[in-house]
């Protein structure tokens, strides 16, 4: 296991960076490369474990891919050129790869199991697995002791029971997710009639618009999205694609920058699709120093750089439909807010708590362990924030969670002495590179093997 130790920042922040690859629409690119007919191309900086766990599902079941440098080449075999695993298939800490792989595993006529480690063990899966049977797949998990009704990993996926065909459907999501959304999309891919999908606010839409790219008969109206399966020619074109940087991974810079006096950070290249900038329009509520310049398009997906520098913040409020379009940048906008003016508040968010780790409790415990005075909520957090003087150095054991261990690091540059953030190996996850260019920025941070189990 490896522990990170942060030093108070002496200096500003600067430079211009470029960030991983953005994972939610890598894991879609490589899944979908590896039902197209033909050679695709995926460029994606140094993309994270979680890709890699896709990657190796899609190896799993016999498609040929070839890393080159920073590049991936997949030889598609077409939507049923998936050939059965000789094992489970291990997903790791990778929610995405679980629930986007259970859409397509559902229309096949093998069976299949999907593990992962055991954080996703712990994760819902019902959310899934329950439209996917309405339209006719066989899907089981373990039935979870604590929630009535909810199953969780190891998934059994089919074989596809007679007809061998999946139906239509039509469904009304309870909870806003992509990963759910997709799995019901790619699934649709397969179907014998029209899928709608309705979500109570919009979640991130990168399948939607990567199948759109492809000729997928797709269309979508604000929170409904409809895909029509009878006029699908049952082919997915082969592409290249440099993925977007990932503005879940700038977010951490952007916020670093903010809060260190006389920063100027620019991160190239990232991902704005208007579904994963709320942070970005939070941090602007809040009178952050933020500017977006465009730079043209990547498959349907806008592009741009993020100028961010050093400012002086007043209280914040997430909530509503913009929870959504910031689920993974909770715990870095508890940083922002532990150094606002005033009291932040964070509402709507119940979700987070069935992500890697409950990120509410998580973050209340990051955030006091700083000295800073926060008050947990079933739905989020009130934090208030401690402009002046310096954080109290803390020891955080970050639960194996990447973005509450990259939060405290961003924490940790503005405490009074070292700070150690525990069981960072899981940054790896999304962002392989966070120590090398928070480093290049001009942060210190050291690496220390920590004795624990590797
Ligand atoms: O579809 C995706 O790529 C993701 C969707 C979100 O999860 P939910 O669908 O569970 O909200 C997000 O938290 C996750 O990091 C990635
Ligand atoms: C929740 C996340 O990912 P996943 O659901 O794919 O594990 C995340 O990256 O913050």
């Amino acid at each position: 296991m490896t522990d990170l130790v942060v030093f108070p920042s002496e200096r500003p922040l600067t430079g211009s960076v470029p960030v991983p690859g953005d994972k939610s629409i890598a894991h879609r690119a490589i899944l979908l490369s590896g039902l197209a007919e033909g050679q695709s191309r995926i460029e994606g900086g140094a993309l994270g474990a979680d890709n890699m766990s896709t990657l190796a599902a899609l190896r799993a079941m016999g498609i040929t891919t070839e890393e080159q440098n920073e590049m991936l080449l997949v030889e598609g075999k077409g939507l049923y050129g998936l050939r059965a695993p000789s094992a489970p298939i291990d997903c790791g800490n990778s929610g995405t790869t679980m629930r986007l792989l259970a859409g397509v595993l559902a229309a096949q006529r093998f069976a299949t199991v999907l593990v992962g480690d055991e954080s996703l063990t712990r994760r819902p899966m019902e959310r899934v697995a329950r439209p996917l049977r309405l339209r006719g797949a066989r899907i089981e998990g373990k039935l979870d002791p604590k929630r009535v009704g909810e199953i969780t990993a190891p998934l059994q996926i089919g074989p596809l029971p007679e007809p061998n065909v999946l139906g239509p459907l039509e469904y009304e999501m309870p909870v806003a997710s992509a990963q759910v959304k997709s799995a019901i999309l790619l699934s649709g891919l397969y179907a014998d009639g029209p899928t709608y999908v309705r979500e109570p606010l919009v979640s991130r839409d990168h399948t939607e618009r990567l199948l759109l790219a492809l000729g997928v008969p797709l269309s979508s109206v604000g929170a409904i999205i409809q895909l029509d399966g009878p006029s699908f020619s049952g082919k997915l074109p082969p592409f290249s694609i440099t993925v977007p940087g990932d503005p879940s991974s700038a977010s951490f810079l952007v916020v670093a920058a903010q809060l260190i006096p006389q920063s100027r950070v620019t991160v190239r290249r990232v991902g704005l699709n208007p579904t994963r900038t709320g942070l970005f329009e939070v941090l602007r509520d809040m009178g952050g120093s933020l500017v977006l310049e465009p730079k043209g398009e990547e498959m349907g997906e806008p592009i741009g750089d993020l100028h961010a520098g050093a400012a002086d913040l007043r209280q914040g409020r997430l909530g509503g439909e913009l929870v959504a379009r910031t689920i993974d940048e909770v715990p870095i906008l508890c940083a922002l807010a532990a150094r606002a003016h005033g009291t932040t508040l964070i509402e709507d968010a119940a979700e987070l708590r069935v992500k890697e780790s409950d990120r509410i409790a998580m973050m209340a415990r990051v955030l006091r362990a700083f000295g800073v005075t926060c008050e947990e909520r079933p739905d989020g957090l009130a934090v208030e924030g401690k402009p002046e003087g310096k954080l109290k150095a803390a020891d955080i054991e970050s639960g194996g969670d990447h973005r509450i261990a990259m939060a405290s690091c961003v924490l940790g540059l503005l405490a009074d002495g070292p700070t150690r953030v525990r069981d960072a190996d899981n940054i790896a996850t999304s962002f392989p590179r966070f120590v090398g260019t928070m480093r290049a920025l001009g942060a210190r941070i050291e690496v220390e093997s920590s004795g624990g189990t590797p």
